[in-house]
């Protein structure tokens, strides 16, 4: 990775946010991360490796042997006319982290080849906001035991009135004829 090992701050990457002057931050190389994967699968009996807000982090037993990969800053001011997805996807991917708009394209190996050209350095994770997960809003408990319940308690008052209801309406009607 070039850079000469630069690490900078989510507010330094996203000031460079226009078609002059343009940085993204992106964790596209997943060809290195699979090799330090297996490196650490080595050293620490790393149990499952999975993709969560854009890092790829490596879970290990124990749990203080959690690794989080780092994320790398790419100015693509010079790539912006000769990206074959336009400059306008590139410049709406700043200001964010961009792994997730950068992976969901499905990009060729030869694009992550092209990927260590334009690197300029490494992103401070933790200055990095988390993307806000949708969750579903929570269901009022309902507990169906207790409305079934509830329904009985009223049918047998109900049921009884109106059989009463019904005679009394017969016994008025066969009085008046
Ligand atoms: C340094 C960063 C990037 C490099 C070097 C790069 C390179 C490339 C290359 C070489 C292609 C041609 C197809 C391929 O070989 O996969 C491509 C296509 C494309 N890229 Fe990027 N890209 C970068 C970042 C991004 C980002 C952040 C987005 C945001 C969504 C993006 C969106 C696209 C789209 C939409 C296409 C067109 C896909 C198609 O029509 O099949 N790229 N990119």
């Amino acid at each position: 990775m070039g850079g000469d090992g630069k690490v900078f701050t989510f507010e330094e990457v996203t000031v460079h946010n226009n078609h002059k002057d343009c940085w993204l931050i992106i964790n596209g190389k997943v060809t290195i991360e699979i090799s330090i994967y297996s490196k650490i699968k080595a050293e620490t009996k790393v149990l499952l490796l999975r993709r969560g807000s854009g890092v790829w982090e490596g879970y290990s037993e124990p749990a203080e042997h959690i690794v989080p990969y780092p994320k790398y800053v790419y100015d693509v001011t010079k790539f912006m006319e000769d990206h074959p997805g336009g400059d306008e996807v590139l410049l709406s991917s700043t200001g964010q982290d961009a792994t997730d708009d950068f992976e969901d394209v499905g990009h060729s190996d030869s694009a992550r080849e092209m990927m260590g050209e334009y690197c300029i350095g490494d992103i401070d994770a933790s200055t990095v906001p988390q993307r806000t997960k949708y969750r579903t809003p929570k269901q009022p408990h309902y507990n169906q035991d207790k409305t079934s319940e509830f329904i009985i308690k009223i049918l047998q008052f109900l049921v009884p009135l109106a059989i009463l209801g019904l005679a009394f309406g017969i016994r008025m009607y066969t009085k008046s004829t």
